[in-house]
């Protein structure tokens, strides 16, 4: 029995779970932290120990102001609690897997040495949110903890299926494959712990599972899963394509880089030795999205305001809607307008053949009013909703567990319309129990 521990460093949080495997065996959790909010202050703690909440919010701000020091935060937490003896014993931790983000090649997890981690280094300025800081918690892994073996899990990895034609740019095919520009895909932890969680919450072979899935967090994308595998994702070279996120433009016309400001290829002050990032990237990734348009990143603000705006316009109330109300109306339609897109498109390059329609990540796991808006304007492709199932979310009465994956779709109508609690810790966990390398 080993005991494993799982970091999962996103743009706005870090979650960080615990696991006791056995080698080959499914991995059982025994403790979960996180801290959120590290984009809309103030950031927040949450500790979990079996079924037992020990810190349900505790605000961290002072201690915290980066994806490293959030994962300090909580390793401390979790080695105080004299309840959890589990990782007193530094020893005692035999694995600790990382979520990178941009994985370049990588078709499988990789143990971390010096060769590993500098082909990782290179590929920091392709993920300018994510990869450095995951490396920055490995350095700080490899000093605390010298007798575990630190495995790098990849977002990148699931899209290895996407075909030639889909992953291709177009573009001087002599420049793309000596700089290795084509679309990678991220999200691939959750989109693979997605399809295995439906496949069998639909009593279907993987293998025969096709859906279009949407994590939507901080950062947010969609997939077309065809057969149990990736067929085409929105993001792209890097996790700035596609859908906008909460700081991300996601697509634009790629001259609007050019027509922004004069000085946007220049290097940004931010740049240091781990990111070269210049000002054009940094304004896209860290500048853009829906903090553009409203001054916040929580989604479920923009949600609320959105909803009750709307229901001021169809009682016909309008009257002055004030400048805050009306761009967050604004920031929810671009958002559910362009998640729309996606599905459209999904549904055709699958031909049709899709059994459900998923929602997952911090937002779709949690926002009914988002679920409702997009599925009403999807409902021509035969998508339905339960109103009551969605807005009840996954609880559950009589203090029933909640549920990996729930039905949110109207009863008798397919396709499906499902929520899905995604896992990424626990994805890799199960990853790196079943990898005979890493024991
Ligand atoms: N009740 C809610 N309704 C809508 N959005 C929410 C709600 N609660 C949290 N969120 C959104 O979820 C996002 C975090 O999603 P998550 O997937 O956990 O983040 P990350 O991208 O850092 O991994 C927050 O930025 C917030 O906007
Ligand atoms: C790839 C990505 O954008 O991840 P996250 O949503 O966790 O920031
Ligand atoms: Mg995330």
């Amino acid at each position: 029995m080993a005991t494993i521990l799982a970091v999962n460093a996103g743009s706005s949080s870090v979650k960080l779970s615990v696991y006791m495997a056995e080698k080959g065996g499914s991995p059982s959790q025994v403790a979960e932290a996180q801290v959120s909010g590290l984009t809309a202050p103030p950031a927040v703690l949450k500790y979990t120990r079996g079924h037992v909440i020990v810190i349900s919010h505790r605000e961290v701000s002072d201690k915290v102001n980066d994806q490293r020091s959030a994962f300090a935060v909580m390793l401390d937490t979790l080695i105080d609690d004299a309840d959890f003896p589990l990782i007193r014993r530094r020893e005692d931790i035999s694995i600790i897997c990382h979520r990178i983000v941009h994985g370049g090649d990588f078709t499988k997890p990789q143990l971390i040495h010096d060769h590993t981690y500098d082909h990782l280094e290179a590929l920091n300025d392709l993920a300018p949110l994510h990869n450095a800081n995951s490396l920055g918690i490995i350095r700080q892994c490899c000093d605390w903890f010298p007798h575990a073996r630190n495995v790098a899990c990849f977002d990148s990895q699931f899209h290895a299926t996407i075909p030639q034609h889909i992953r291709t740019y177009p573009i001087d095919q002599t420049v793309a494959q000596s700089n290795r520009l084509r679309k990678y895909g991220f999200h691939g932890l959750s989109y693979s712990f997605i399809t295995r969680s439906v496949a069998r919450h639909l009593n279907k072979p993987l293998h025969e599972t096709s859906l279009i899935a949407l994590h939507l967090g901080s950062g947010a994308s969609a997939c077309a899963i065809r057969g149990g595998q990736s067929w085409d994702t929105s993001m792209g070279l890097t996790p700035l394509a596609g859908l906008p996120g909460a700081t991300r433009s996601g697509s634009v016309d790629p001259s609007l880089v050019f027509h922004y400001a004069s000085d946007v290829g220049r290097l940004s002050p931010a740049s240091t030795r781990d990111l070269h990032i210049s000002r054009a990237e940094e304004i896209l990734n860290k500048e853009a999205g829906w903090k553009a348009l409203t001054g916040t990143t929580d989604f479920g603000k923009i949600a609320a305001a959105a909803a009750k705006s709307r229901k001021r316009r169809s009682s016909e109330e309008e009257g002055d809607e004030d400048e805050d109300t009306r761009n967050k109306r604004l920031a929810f339609d671009l958002v559910v307008d362009r998640i729309c897109g996606f599905i459209g498109s999904y549904y055709v390059t699958l031909r049709g053949q899709v059994d459900a329609l998923v929602f997952a990540g911090g937002i779709g796991e949690r926002s009914d009013l988002l679920r409702a808006a997009v599925v009403d304007q999807v409902s021509c492709l035969g998508f339905r909703l339960n109103e009551e199932a969605n807005s009840a979310g996954g609880k559950r009465e009589n203090g029933e567990e909640e549920p990996v994956v729930w039905d949110v779709g109207k009863e008798g109508v397919t396709p499906r319309v499902l929520v899905c609690k995604t896992d990424e810790q626990f994805e890799m966990a199960r990853l790196c129990a079943e990898d005979e390398e890493f024991w």
